[in-house]
């Protein structure tokens, strides 16, 4: 696929199949759709593996543990946090405690403890609490917040993360009682001429945050964009969606978000009104998306078909 004005560097973007009813049939609770994807970036004849975000606890050990296995993989360079709910984390716990793997750095933008507590539930604070645990015994742990933003996280000489937005700290020094999913690391995936905007949960506040700040300039003219708060309620605004003029956007959803979310079908239809190819989770058992700066293809395979499309940038 990849042409003659490639970068050096390869992008890889698979998102983890977390949504779809099997996985569902294996114990996990229906209902909310979770988050994880796995970014292998190739450049002179060397790969780095980076996890951003891990599903659920339970998704981990069946569902991201298996691929990795299965792919040769027990060594992460990074794992990438969004923000502290169990759908984004939990399978992060799975891995960690998992002493087939190795994870060398830890990237995150983490609350104070009394805040996830008091603004999530007690089952989410508690699984907060084991990550945190975990993470401490790691020994290269970054933390991010707004001193780093617009700063890079290089990964080879080529394919870098761009950090675009932290937790807004001066908001969270006067209110303990939050959204959390207003509260993301965002980052965006750049190689060439594509970027990728992994936009968390990222709801209407941390939206206005962006597009009222010099970060509006990162996310316009995006290449892809990771939908937030699984396309559905609190999720990434009009606004941002049409300054984002992304041409491909993967959705992690599932038929829970679809049918109980009502800004879902508007948020789908601003899509393609605005001329995006949509990536469901909801349609598709494995979603891929491979670039080499310049071209991107699209990979859909769903229970009927296998669909690719391609991206000329
Ligand atoms: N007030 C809340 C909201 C959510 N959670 C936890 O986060 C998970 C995901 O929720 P989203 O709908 O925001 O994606 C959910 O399963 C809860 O466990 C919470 O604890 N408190």
């Amino acid at each position: 696929m990849y042409s003659d004005s490639a970068e050096k560097g390869t992008v890889h973007i698979k998102l983890f199949d977390v949504n779809t009813p099997e996985t569902d049939q294996l114990g996990f609770p229906h209902g909310n759709p979770a988050d994880s994807f796995l970014i292998r970036i190739q450049e002179e004849g060397e790969e780095r593996r980076i996890l951003l975000d891990g599903a659920k606890q339970g998704q981990g050990k069946h569902v991201i543990i298996p691929y990795l296995i299965e792919n040769g993989i027990t060594t992460l360079d990074c794992i990438i946090l969004s923000h502290a709910h169990n759908d984004h984390f939990g399978g992060i716990i799975d891995i960690l405690e998992d002493p087939r793997f190795t994870v060398h750095q830890f990237i995150y933008s983490p609350l104070d403890d009394d805040i996830v507590e008091q603004s999530c539930d007690a089952n989410n604070y508690e699984g907060w609490l084991t990550l945190r645990k975990l993470v401490g015994q790691l020994p290269n742990v970054l933390e991010l917040n707004e001193t780093h933003i617009g700063t890079e996280l290089r990964f080879g000489s080529e394919a870098r993360f761009e950090i675009v937005s932290t937790p807004d700290r001066d908001y969270l020094r006067a209110n303990k009682q939050v959204d959390l999913n207003d509260f993301n690391l965002i980052v965006k995936l750049k190689l060439g001429k594509f970027s990728a905007l992994m936009a968390g949960d990222c709801g209407e506040y941390q939206s206005r945050q962006i597009l009222n700040s010099n970060q509006r300039q990162s996310i316009e003219s995006v290449t892809m964009l990771k939908a937030a708060h699984h396309g559905g309620d609190a999720s990434t605004t009009p606004e941002f969606i049409h300054a984002c003029g992304a041409k491909l956007v993967v959705i992690p959803c599932n038929v829970t978000v679809v049918e109980h979310r009502p800004s879902f079908i508007q948020n789908m239809h601003l899509f393609s009104r605005l001329g995006a190819k949509l990536l469901r989770a909801d349609w598709a058992r494995n979603i891929e998306v491979r670039t080499d700066g310049s071209r991107v293809e699209c990979i859909m395979e769903t229970d009927l078909f296998n669909e690719t499309t391609l991206l000329e940038l």
